[in-house]
């Protein structure tokens, strides 16, 4: 990308960029919703195909979660008036969909694009990589940023473009990182957002959703609602309730429909445009999200957001050397992030279901990224020595994409004559709930072994290997 083509934004350079041919990297600064992820690398990939012949042509966009790299790449081709999976692909993990020979703009994880790299260290199929979301400050986003700084001097011919919604902060630290790269912004109109809180603390923030939704639905104007809450099981939960109480107001008050939004969404591709589809005639769209809706896919038409203020995040407990997912506070930024959503097309109002005291108190200023939860980690698996160097154990834990004590169970799983047993549980534990409605408890009583959830999910597997596959033990 030796210069952007001309295009709809309004950008303002903090650095002349137009007269700086041989830039290798920028910094992209844009509003939730102003047309990065969807826009951005049709441009990049416009100028690699007008620019000499002889260099590789492939344009990669990273993403957070997978459901934004579907997503993304279903609304470009959509756009590019072609096929998803020809020109523009996507690959996330278990999921390739690209052509070797067509595909010039692949939209992948994070992660899969630090796969790729195992097996093509340089990354050089690729002419340019975007790297987008970057202020989410992802564990697999900071790992990729740090190496493509040292890919970036040995491959001079590949550019990045490191897009973020950021605060001026987050901005600050991506220039000093980059040594001084330059900065690009794309201006866009934002309403005013009112934010209201509650009286006094809610002492259950589903019950709380549930009802402000429906409050919402019989008081307000029209306008879409997006309400956050911290898990799959907590957001089907609330769309059955939202469903139930707004079923028994009758016709008076116009029809919904209800969209959940999750990072894991399953079958991804299917339900997705869902979330984009407008509200029903004469009704309002209710979508009901966990934290991927807050910045990895913008959805027109939000006048409405509802913040009980919490979030699932992983934390790390050195005590027991063990990482929990746990259901905590957001900081301050993500609140605002939220906030903000509610005035992307029109002027919002965002509900925080807890006290301003609360959000000026309770909460840190910015959520602390995931990559300095994860050098302690490291370190007590023996992945890191006392200076941070990967250890000989810690190099070929890297060679599995698994969590790093996954990797390590697994490596060293000979030694106690389990390999078998290691890598079913492995497995087991890289996908999604094998038992996820209420219902299934029954079921899954058959299986608790007193000895601990992985034994349990052992037996399963076992269970499953026998009676679907047939493989006898
Ligand atoms: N799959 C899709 N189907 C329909 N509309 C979409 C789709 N993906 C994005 N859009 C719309 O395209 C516009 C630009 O979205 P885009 O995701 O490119 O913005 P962005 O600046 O990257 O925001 P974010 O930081 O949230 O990713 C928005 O109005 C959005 O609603």
């Amino acid at each position: 990308m030796d210069q952007f083509p001309s295009s709809s934004f309004v950008v303002r350079t903090e650095r002349s960029l137009l007269g700086k041919e041989r830039l290798q990297f920028i910094i992209l600064v844009g509003q939730t919703g102003s047309g990065k992820t969807t826009q951005i690398p049709q441009f990049v990939l416009e100028a690699v195909k007008t620019s000499d012949k002889r260099h590789r042509m492939m344009v990669a966009c990273t993403q957070p979660c997978p459901v934004a790299a579907i997503s993304a790449a279903q609304r470009v081709a959509e756009e590019m008036n072609v096929a998803v999976g020809e020109e523009v692909g996507y690959s996330i993990c278990f999921e390739d969909n690209v052509s070797r020979s067509k595909t010039v703009l692949k939209y992948l994880t994070d992660g899969m694009l630090l796969r790729e790299a195992m097996a093509d260290p340089l990354w050089d199929r690729y002419r340019v990589i975007i790297v987008d979301e970057a202020h989410e400050r992802t564990l697999a986003t900071e790992v990729l940023l740090g190496y493509l700084r040292k890919v970036l001097r040995r491959r001079p011919d590949l550019k990045l473009v490191i897009m973020t919604a950021s605060t001026v902060e987050v901005e600050a630290e991506f220039q000093d990182y980059f040594d001084g790269a330059a900065v690009m912004k794309v201006l866009s109109v934002h309403h005013p957002v009112d934010v209201l809180y509650t009286m006094a603390p809610e002492c259950d923030y589903l019950e709380a959703t549930i009802r402000t939704v429906v409050e919402i639905h019989k008081q307000k104007r029209p306008g879409d609602i997006l309400a956050f809450l911290t898990s799959e099981e907590e957001m089907e939960e609330a769309c059955h309730g939202i469903s139930a109480e707004i079923g028994k107001l009758g016709d008076e008050f116009g029809p919904v429909e209800i969209v959940p939004l999750h990072s894991t969404l399953p079958p991804a591709a299917m339900s997705l445009q869902k979330i984009f589809e407008p509200a029903p005639p004469a009704g309002r769209k209710i979508v009901v999200s966990t934290n991927t809706g807050e910045t990895s896919l913008s959805i027109d038409g939000i006048v409405y957001v509802i913040d009980p203020g919490f979030a699932e995040q992983k934390s790390y407990d050195p005590r027991v050397g063990v990482e929990c997912l746990s259901v905590s506070p957001i900081s301050m930024d993500r609140a605002d992030m939220r906030a903000s959503l509610a005035g992307r097309t029109a002027p919002g109002k965002c509900y925080r279901l807890y006290t301003e005291r609360s959000y000026n108190q309770d909460r840190r200023a910015r959520t602390e990224p995931e990559i300095l939860r994860a050098l302690e980690l490291l370190s007590d698996l023996g992945a890191l020595d006392g200076k941070g160097n990967l250890t000989r154990l810690g190099n070929i834990m890297s060679e599995f994409p698994l969590d790093p004590r996954m990797a390590k169970m697994l490596v060293v799983s000979p030694c106690f004559n389990c390999s078998k047993a290691i890598l079913s549980i492995c497995a087991m534990l890289s996908v999604r709930d094998c038992f996820r409605k209420a219902d299934d408890e029954e079921a899954r009583a058959r299986f608790v072994d007193t000895d601990g959830d992985h034994l349990t999910l052992l037996k399963i597997y076992k269970a499953f290997e026998h009676n679907i596959l047939r493989v006898d033990y």
